[in-house]
């Protein structure tokens, strides 16, 4: 059967990538999306504006929704300070597990822990099965329908604290409406706007930053 684009991205990273170095993992991937086959990784030039909000955060817990093949995830964690950790939520296996396959080549496997399941499952799950009290930042990146019911979720199960920190990728290009009129309108969350360009290509997209004021 014939080999699946997330696959030859793996086959790509392993070969060309330097073991237990992040850097050189997600140079790779952003080569290989870039000159081989796009695939809907944050990418280099949206990756810096999520660098800079982890940066802010400075997060102990951080949540991602998406894992897809690990690449924002390599990109978060290689930022966390020792004792921080990533949890990311992935639904598809095979994602998952081509994204366990490179987070590993990076030496990242001890600061991120992959969930494989559906978000609304998982949320209320975080406090009894991942020991999580509060999340200080949240990268959303996965379906964009979802981004809005599972904000609401995380703040229904008490996860956010004053100061938490969202990040959400693609509120142009594919366009997340419903999260963006919530989100903007709602009296706890502060935004801002961080106008960017769709990874590998030269279409306008941009990212939403939502600080939780409690
Ligand atoms: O559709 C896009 N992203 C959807 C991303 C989807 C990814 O999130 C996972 N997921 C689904 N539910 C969960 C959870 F966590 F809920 F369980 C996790 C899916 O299995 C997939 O790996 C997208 C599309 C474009 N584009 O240009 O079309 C560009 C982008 O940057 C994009 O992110
Ligand atoms: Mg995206």
């Amino acid at each position: 059967m014939d080999q699946s684009k997330e696959q030859r991205i793996l086959n790509s990273v392993s070969y060309n990538a330097v073991k237990g170095d992040p850097e050189s993992v997600l140079d790779c991937i952003d080569n290989y999306c870039s000159q081989k086959e796009w695939a809907m990784n944050v990418g280099d030039e949206k990756g810096v504006i999520l660098d800079k909000v982890v940066e802010e955060a400075d997060p102990t817990i951080a949540l991602e929704f998406g894992t897809y093949v690990g690449y924002s995830a390599i990109r978060i964690a290689r930022l966390l300070k020792p004792n921080a950790r990533l949890l990311t939520i992935e639904f598809n296996p095979e994602f998952a597990s081509i994204a366990r396959e490179i987070i590993e080549i990076a030496g990242l496997s001890e600061k991120i822990t992959i969930i494989e399941g559906h978000s609304q499952d998982i949320i209320p799950q975080l406090r009894e099965k991942y020991q999580v009290d509060k999340v200080d930042f949240v990268f959303l990146d996965h379906w964009k329908e979802r981004y809005c019911p599972d904000t609401i979720l995380l703040e229904e199960c008490g996860y956010l604290k004053k100061g938490s920190i969202l990040l959400a990728d693609n509120i142009v290009y594919p366009g997340a409406p419903d999260f963006v009129k919530y989100i903007r309108s709602h009296k706890s969350f502060d935004c801002t706007n961080y106008p960017s360009h769709l990874e590998y290509m030269k279409v306008e997209d941009a990212m939403e930053k939502a600080v939780y004021m409690g």
